[in-house]
This record gives structure tokens, sequence and C-alpha cells, in this order.
């Protein structure tokens, strides 16, 4: 069956360098796949790739973008730009910095809702009060007439999450949307993302380093390093029957008193360009075969991949 969106096969270059190699995840319509994986593993390029926003010198070079039956690759800038805000969102890792710094949040909200229609600027502001309410924005008028550097990093990410919401997009990513909040509104942002899916069908591409995040909320997960997707597959299968070396040492390393240490390196320096599997310097199985060649995604079990020649 087709999916709501998929990459396949998805090469991402800065310059010269590359950064992603060979990326595919799907999701179907109300799914949440959660994406994790070390700092610099390529979570936010694969989300910045995905919605055309790649920063400078950053091009796709290999693979392919689909949003139900369009390439996206294949779509002009302003096709592009149509489909953000609308039909695809995004909350963004740094929420500060994706307002326009001398324009109140009001404006920006009028701005969205001129570009893509569908509800008056009366509804989209009633909509987003009520939304900010739910995830303790209490004094929602005030700061629709704030700018973005008279808030805290917290509210901004809060503002953001509602107003990447208020459309009630068919496809939302979600960079770390819960890692500036403190655990009672992380839990009132969780609770929300989950309604969306559950009142509109939103499905969430969702990049979190926090694993009980993720272990609540996603029901898929790909578990990236060095550029690439180690493992993927069903929630269930991945975190509870981890296979991947490098997965079962990122789940051994969540904070607990009555567990062993990892086994090998949970972050070792990865060159790209070389050969071989992209965690041969971390890993504690390594063979001769992980210098020298890069092992396929293979389905271990039924709906369960994994990059790894010893699976
Ligand atoms: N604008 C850029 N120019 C050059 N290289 C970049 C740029 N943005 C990202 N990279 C490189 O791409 C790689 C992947 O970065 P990315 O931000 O996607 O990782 P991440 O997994 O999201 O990390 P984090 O959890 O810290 O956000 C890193 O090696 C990073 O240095």
């Amino acid at each position: 069956m087709k999916k709501l969106f998929s990459i396949e096969n998805m090469d991402v270059c800065y310059g010269d360098s590359p950064v992603l190699r060979g990326v595919s995840m799907s999701v179907d319509k109300g799914e949440i796949l959660g994406i994790v994986g070390e700092s610099g593993s390529g979570k936010s390029t694969t989300i910045y790739a995905s919605l055309g926003i790649l920063g400078k010198g950053g091009r796709v070079t290999g693979g392919s973008i689909r949003y139900e039956d369009r390439e996206l690759l294949k779509l002009s800038e302003e096709e592009m730009r149509r489909l953000r805000g609308k039909e695809i969102s995004l909350i963004a890792q740094n929420p500060v910095e994706s307002f326009h710094p001398i324009r109140k949040i009001r404006s920006q909200l009028k701005e969205l809702i001129k570009c893509h229609g569908g509800l008056s600027f009366q509804e989209a502001e009633e909509q987003m009060l009520a939304i900010m309410e739910k995830i303790n924005l209490k004094d929602g008028k005030r700061i629709l007439n704030s700018y973005a550097f008279e808030m805290s990093g917290g509210m901004c990410q809060r503002v953001s999450i509602a107003m990447a919401m208020v459309l009630s997009p068919m496809l939302l990513f979600a960079d770390e949307p819960t890692s500036a909040l403190d655990v009672t509104v992380q839990k009132q942002v969780v609770g929300e993302l989950l309604k969306l899916r559950e009142d509109f069908g939103t499905a969430v591409f969702l990049v979190s380093h926090n694993m009980g995040v993720i272990s609540h909320m996603a029901d898929t997960v790909a578990v990236m390093y060095g550029g690439m997707v180690l493992e993927y597959g069903k929630k269930d299968l991945v975190i509870r029957n981890a296979l991947h070396p490098y997965t079962k040492n990122l789940i051994q390393a969540v904070p607990s008193m009555d567990k062993p240490a990892p086994k090998g390196v949970l972050s070792a320096a990865c060159d790209r360009s070389a050969p071989g599997c992209p965690y041969r310097n971390g890993c504690s199985c390594k063979k001769e075969q992980c210098e020298e060649l890069m092992p396929g995604l293979q389905e271990a079990e039924p709906g369960h991949f994994v990059r790894c020649f010893f699976v």
C-alpha cells in the first residue's frame, strides 16, 4: 500500500561532504515515526531535506522523497512553499530562530493564514489560543502581541508548536519538540501531539534524544548513525528486541540503576566517505569485513530491518 510520505535511498551532501547515505523511511497517515541517534547522526538533515530547506551548500544528491503521489524533489520552490505550513509543518529545534525577529506573533499567524487559507483569521486565532491554553501558555492574547525575543526559549517552543498545529497539517516534522521544556509541559506537549494524530490523522516524524518520549509516542523507530539508518521497524521490535550493537548500546545508555554498562563505545568517529560499516569504530563485535564492506539494511524478522553482517 502507498505510504503518505516516504524517503527512498536518499543521499545528502554539504558541499562535497556526504552527510546522509541511502536513508529510507516512511509514514502512513496517523503514524508516528521516532528518529533516534547521537548528535550529528543526520536526524535534522533528514527533516530539512524532506522539507526542501537544507542550509547553504546542502543538496539532495540521490534518491526520492514522495508525499502522496508527488515527487517532492521535482517540485518548484513555490510548490514546496505552498505545501509547507498547510499540509506539512515543522516544529524546529531552535524555535526562536523560526520566528521573524521584528514581527509580532499575531502578524506571523496572519501571514500563515493568508498564505495557506482554510480558516478565517478569527478562527485561526481562537484555535491558536485554545492550543496554547492546552500546553500551559495561559496568557495567549498577550503572547500574540509579543515578539519572539520577548519570550523565554520554552515559551517560544510552545508557541511554535501551537503555530505548527493550527492548520492541522497532514504531516508534522518535530525536531526535539520537548527538549527545552520542563517535565510537566513535556507531558502536555506529548499529549497534544498524540491528540493531533487522533483528531486529524496527522503523521509525525519525531526526532528526540529522549527514549522515554520515543517509546511512549512512536509506532515505528528509525535508529541513525553516521548519516545512515542502522535499524528500523515497529517500536516494540526495535526497542524491546534491539538487534544492532549500536541500538543495544543506545538503549543500554538510558540511565538506570540496575543495568550493566554498554559494551563498545556509543559515540565514535565516523568517516562518511570511507567504506565499511559506519559504526565499525565503536562496535565491540566488529570483524574484518566491517572495515571494508557496507552491510545492507536486511529484514531480520518481519517488519524489522537491521544493517549489520552479524544479525
Ligand atoms: N549547514 C551545514 N553545513 C555543513 N554541514 C552540516 C550543516 N548542517 C549539518 N551539517 C552536518 O551534517 C551532519 C548531520 O547533522 P544533523 O544536524 O543532521 O545531525 P543531528 O542528528 O540532527 O544532530 P543533533 O541531535 O545535534 O541535532 C553533521 O556532521 C553536521 O556537522
